[in-house]
């Protein structure tokens, strides 16, 4: 099982999803920014090597969410995610090939990986709780 820590980065009322690019497993598809979790590091550590790998930002991790696992028909993992703020810096992609800011009503619209639909569902009252609004608007 691999372990795979992922960022729920919020602005206001709105949060970061990311897209992944076309040579990669699940091509396309939606994710939080993130990854695996390297040999003696914690699962904050990890999250913010990543986002900084990633995205070129600093984060800091603020709550730890539900974790999902799943098995996918190459590998399993357990998906680890994080309510995060952004600290400093301009999101600037390294991997991804889009990133979008969603409100809650996008969240449910997204092409997302199957453990982040499972991970939203399981999630979903506590993201809300962070996610007041009520009308779509733009992040
Ligand atoms: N970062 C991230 N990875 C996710 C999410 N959901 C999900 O299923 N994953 C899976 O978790 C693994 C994360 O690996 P990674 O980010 O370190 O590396 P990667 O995409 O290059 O993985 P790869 O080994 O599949 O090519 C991938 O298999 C990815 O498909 C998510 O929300 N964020």
């Amino acid at each position: 099982m691999i372990e795979v820590c992922c960022a729920i980065i919020f602005s206001g009322e709105c949060v970061l999803a990311v897209q992944r690019g076309g040579e990669s497993h699940h091509p396309y598809q939606w994710e939080f920014p993130g990854g695996k979790v390297e040999p003696g590091e914690n699962y904050a550590e990890c999250i913010v090597r990543e986002i900084r790998e990633e995205l070129q930002v600093e984060i800091q991790p603020l709550a730890k969410l539900q974790a999902v696992e799943h098995n996918y028909p190459e590998k399993s993992i357990r998906l680890i995610p994080f309510v995060c703020q952004l600290v400093h810096g301009t999101i600037t992609l390294t991997e991804h090939n889009h990133s979008i800011w969603i409100s809650r009503n996008g969240l449910d619209q997204l092409n997302w990986q199957e453990a982040d639909r499972r991970l939203l569902e399981i999630n979903k009252s506590e993201l809300l709780k962070r996610m007041m609004r009520k009308d779509d608007h733009d992040c």
